[in-house]
């Protein structure tokens, strides 16, 4: 499992784990790290040696600028031909420049050493970091962007929020991050995971301590016709804030079956989607939960003759929930339009007393309700997002649900008091409580008709079998991204083609 702390709790381990070391410790931790990795690009990259190779330092104001002129001077001493800008010359680290002068490095005042440079080191800004990249520091980054210079963000690309992943104005993009101790949840989180590139984790000792910075809160329902409010993310999580499952964790999580399993144990999905206008979202549905590990899947609704045609394994039945047999799990609301059959599926699928994964035209409606049962699981995008946080008094646009995404899906997850699935470039999947599960293998080519729709089949037949609604949409995600990959393969893709490439994922997950 990949994890992610805020930057209260990384404060609060750094500053309990300082006490303890000698001053300087951690700092030449974090330098010796970054080194080894700029030396390892530079012998891999272009130059093929770190000897008489170019590196350019931008180096800021706070310890972030230290870490970087550190690292300078320990690539200048095996050779490197190492230069500093320096951002804020009366702010600079001292002990950092002190060092990389006694190593043979320089001070420079001209940009277009970026566009010379083999390598750039981003010491511009850390996780004390706030706000779009200053007006100092741009000419030099607009430069390094311009040449072939390897990018190297130290700990995080400076001008990427550390806490949320929102980029509010110009950022560096990294090819390689190098962070300290444990990954910044804005590394993770569109847009600021996509100006990270590679990241690298270098163990600064942090494991050993426990940061005191996350004590949990209590969850409020969020009323009043308000914004959310930009306060630090740490309180709202436990321990770390986010993290993302690599294979290992989804291998664990995959049901299987077992010698004793009939299709009746291994769970039946109920699938309440789709209308006589969109038939397809009901097909789509059903044809990803048949693939999501289940025993069965049965249909409820006005397509049922389009699933079973598309579909002959599928059970259906043209009445709503509540006149379909036994299921342990629903997806109710793809292609479901809002009428009044619609709402009395969502209300049979919320009151069938079994985990209901909820999407589409099915959120719509809930939103009027502006409340969900506890083992919910809601799968909006943005747009839908926006409709879920009116039913529960906080206004937002949909591009600030896309800048903040952990900060409004945690609003919705409080507000319900359930599980909620944000969909988008990082999908986020948080309960009220506890981390929030970011998706990692997501693909543009996902953001494709229908494809939502199968995966609300998939995670719902991943509920049916028994998973929790967070490692069902955790799971999910991680499938769906990874059948869109392969299907995708730099091409665009299809729902139908995502749908059959599931197995495949789910053989490489395992
Ligand atoms: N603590 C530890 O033990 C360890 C910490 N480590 C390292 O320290 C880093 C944190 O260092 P830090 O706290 O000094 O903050 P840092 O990120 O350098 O920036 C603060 C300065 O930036 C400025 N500034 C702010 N926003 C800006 C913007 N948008 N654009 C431009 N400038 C901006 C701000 O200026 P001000 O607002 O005061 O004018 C302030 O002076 C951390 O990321 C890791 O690399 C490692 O060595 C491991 C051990
Ligand atoms: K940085």
């Amino acid at each position: 499992m990949r994890r992610a702390h805020a930057v209260e709790w990384v404060r609060a381990a750094e500053g309990e784990l300082m006490a303890r070391l000698p001053e300087g410790t951690l700092m030449q931790r974090a330098a010796a790290g970054l080194a080894a990795t700029c030396a390892e690009l530079l012998r891999d990259g272009a130059p093929g040696r770190v000897y008489g190779s170019r590196v350019l330092v931008l180096a800021g104001s706070g310890d972030n600028g230290g870490d970087a002129l550190f690292a300078g001077a320990r690539l200048a001493r095996r050779g490197a031909r190492v230069s500093a800008a320096l951002l804020a010359p009366e702010r600079v680290h001292a002990g950092g420049l002190a060092a990389l002068r006694a190593a043979g490095g320089r001070v420079t005042e001209d940009p277009a050493e970026a566009e010379r440079a083999d390598l750039v080191l981003d010491g511009i800004v850390g996780i004390g970091g706030r706000g779009p990249l200053r007006d100092a520091a741009l000419p030099w980054v607009h430069a390094a962007g311009q040449g072939a210079a390897t990018v190297v963000a130290v700990d995080l690309p400076s001008g990427v929020d550390p806490d949320t992943g929102a980029v509010p104005g110009a950022a560096v993009r990294a090819d390689v991050t190098v962070t300290f101790g444990t990954h910044k949840p804005g590394l993770l989180i569109d847009p600021g995971a996509s100006y990270a590139g590679v990241v690298r984790l270098v163990d600064i000792g942090l494991a050993e301590v426990r940061g005191t910075g996350s004590a949990p809160s209590d969850p409020r329902r969020a009323r009043g016709g308000r914004a959310l409010g930009t306060e630090p993310l740490a309180p709202l999580f436990d321990g770390h804030v986010v993290e993302a499952l690599q294979q290992e964790d989804v291998a664990a999580l995959l049901p299987e079956p077992d010698a004793e399993s009939d299709k009746y144990r291994r769970g039946v999905v109920g699938i309440a989607a789709g209308s006589a206008r969109y038939p397809g979202a009901a097909v789509l549905a059903v044809g990803a939960a048949l693939h999501g590990g289940v025993g069965a899947v049965r249909y409820a609704g006005a397509a049922a003759r389009e699933v079973v045609r598309a579909h002959p394994e599928a059970l259906v039945g043209e009445g709503g929930p509540k006149d379909a047999g036994r299921v342990q799990a629903w997806v109710v609301g793809p292609g479901l339009s809002q009428d009044a059959e619609a709402e009395r599926a969502v209300t049979e699928a919320l009151d069938a007393d079994v985990p209901v994964l909820v999407d589409a035209d099915g959120l719509r409606l809930l939103a009027r309700r502006g409340s969900a049962p506890a083992n919910a699981l809601l799968t909006p995008h943005a747009g839908e997002a926006v409709a879920l946080l009116a039913g529960i008094g906080v206004t937002a646009t949909r591009d600030q649900v896309e800048a903040e995404r952990l900060r409004h899906a945690r609003a919705l997850a409080r507000g319900y008091r359930c599980t909620v699935l944000l969909k988008g470039s990082t999908t986020v999947v948080t309960g009220p409580t506890g981390p929030a599960r970011v998706n990692a293998t997501g693909t543009a080519q996902l953001a494709t008709a229908g494809s939502g729709d199968v995966l609300s089949g998939l995670a719902g037949a991943l509920l049916a079998a028994g998973l929790s609604p967070v490692d069902a949409g955790s799971v999910a995600a991680y499938l769906h991204g990874l059948a869109g990959r392969l299907s995708s393969d730099g091409a665009p893709t299809t729902a139908t083609a995502i749908t059959a490439a599931l197995p495949e994922a789910w053989r490489r997950s395992r």
